[in-house]
């Protein structure tokens, strides 16, 4: 089998590789952006923008805004009032306005109402097949909740906006059940299947969940929803996002639409970097003797980009990022928490080598690859870190990803279709010219 498989590949290879000059020569922009980070324009959005370049095109400080409203204040106001804001947040997004407070109660109300699911779901659809991989547990039930679905490939905008609802409300079920269902059957642990509390929020339901006596703190919970309100959406671009612009212009259902967004997500390069990001440092830590030495530190990360070390895919992840240049807004925000959480929990020592990182990756990156703008950490090389400080296993960092992320991708469906209605077919020139037919006998 492995010799027939090399003879096919060597094929592949022979007849599919396309001289890098030929993408100049044709003026396609791969991954659909300039060496810069300017994305191709492929929609509008009012959801929400990134800012990375002036108008002068000069790099700048990134600035994210959730339907106007820069995160940066957004964080800091619910910090200052001590208040969650998932729930706030889901309802700006989704519908384009902050909600008055009894608007949120009852959308708070909503979601608790919705967040069940059918019975025996659990038993017969998350249990019976435990698996490490719990984005792929998600899409799997996901897709089979359709079948539970009368309406499930109705596309009109009610229905849609009250399966997205659906999905929202229990997406955090999803998840922590299939880690216990794995914690359980894979790792031998005790198995807990806690149900959600009515009266709790987002983030607190998922530490209620997860934990085997349902306990947390108001400091725990409310580190988790900022995290969670920091991944919530991104604009239309990114490649989950613009996934869920791609399936949904087919016209498909809810449900097809969001197991496509979650297979893009877990991808390292994208929301799956969290998890490597956490794996990495903890390799970085181990081959480490004097987290004081910058040398040292920067010798093992080229080693890293050498694909000698780590996963020897040759990235250092959780660092760079496909359109911020000079600095992730969200990175900023959350390297706040993640220093007051590292004095409280006498890690900074790790806090510090971890920095030292943040430091010396983006400037080995530029001396080792062909880079046009600055290189700046990204929002996941921290979240590992805030993760685990909470004691959440890793198998669930980039399903809590997309915990957040389904309010940007249902928000972004719903807008796609009511303001396309057009498949999305953008073109790829063929560049082997044409040749005649050899009949069977004929060929070599
Ligand atoms: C929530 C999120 O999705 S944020 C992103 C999470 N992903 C990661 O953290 C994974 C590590 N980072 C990366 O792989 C990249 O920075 C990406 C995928 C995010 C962006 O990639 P690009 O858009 O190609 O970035 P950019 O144009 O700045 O890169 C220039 C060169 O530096 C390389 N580069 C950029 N970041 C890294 C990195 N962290 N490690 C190694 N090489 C890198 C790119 O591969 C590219 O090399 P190439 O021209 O030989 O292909
Ligand atoms: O925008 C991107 O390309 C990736 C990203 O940071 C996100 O989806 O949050």
């Amino acid at each position: 089998m492995k010799q027939i498989l090399e003879k096919y590949q060597k094929k592949i290879m022979k007849n599919s590789v396309i001289p890098t000059e030929f993408y100049q020569q044709y003026d396609v922009k791969k991954g659909l952006r300039d060496i810069n980070g300017k994305g191709v324009l492929a929609g509008l959005t009012n959801i929400s923008a990134i800012h990375s370049f002036d108008t002068n095109g000069k790099q700048i400080p990134g600035i994210l805004e959730y339907r106007a409203y820069n995160i940066k204040d957004i964080v800091g106001n619910l910090r200052a009032e001590n208040r969650f804001g998932f729930e706030e947040n889901a309802y700006l997004l989704l519908f384009g306005e902050l909600p008055t407070r009894n608007e949120l109660k009852d959308f708070q109300e909503l979601l608790a109402k919705k967040r069940t699911l059918p019975e025996y779901f659990v038993r017969e659809n998350v249990l019976a097949n435990p698996t490490s991989d719990i984005i792929n547990s998600m899409s799997r039930c996901l897709l089979t909740l359709a079948s539970y679905d009368p309406k499930a490939s109705d596309i009109s905008i009610e229905n849609v906006l009250d399966q997205s609802l659906n999905i929202i409300a229990n997406f955090p079920l999803l998840a922590i059940y299939a880690y216990q269902a794995y914690n359980h059957y894979r790792q031998g642990a005790s198995l807990y299947i806690h149900y959600p509390d009515t009266k709790l929020t987002t983030a607190e339901n998922i530490l209620r969940m997860l934990r085997p006596d349902k306990k947390y703190t108001d400091t725990e919970a409310k580190v988790l929803d900022i995290a969670l309100i920091l991944h919530m959406e991104h604009g239309g671009g990114n490649n989950s996002t613009f996934t869920t612009h791609v399936v949904t212009s087919s016209g498909t259902d809810t449900y097809a639409t969001i197991a496509a967004a979650l297979s893009s997500l877990k991808g390292p390069k994208h929301g799956g970097a969290n998890i490597k990001a956490a794996k990495m440092l903890e390799n970085i830590k181990e081959n480490i003797q004097n987290y004081e030495d910058e040398e040292e530190i920067e010798a093992y990360l080229y080693k890293i980009l050498n694909k000698e070390a780590f996963d020897c895919q040759g990235l250092i992840y959780g660092i760079g990022h496909a359109i911020y240049s000079v600095s992730d807004p969200r990175f900023e925000v959350f390297k706040a928490y993640v220093a007051a959480l590292a004095k409280e929990k006498g890690l900074e020592e790790e806090f510090e080598l971890y920095e030292k990182v943040t430091k010396l990756a983006p400037q080995v990156i530029t001396n080792y690859r062909k880079t046009y703008k600055t290189i700046s950490p990204n929002i996941d090389f921290y979240s590992g870190f805030v993760y685990r400080v909470l004691g959440i296993p890793q198998e669930l960092y980039t399903p809590l990803f997309a915990i957040a992320r389904i309010i940007g991708w249902s928000a972004h469906r719903i807008e796609e279709l009511i303001n396309m209605n057009k498949i999305i077919r953008p073109a790829y020139e063929s560049v082997l010219p044409s040749k005649t037919y050899e009949k069977i006998e004929e060929r070599k």
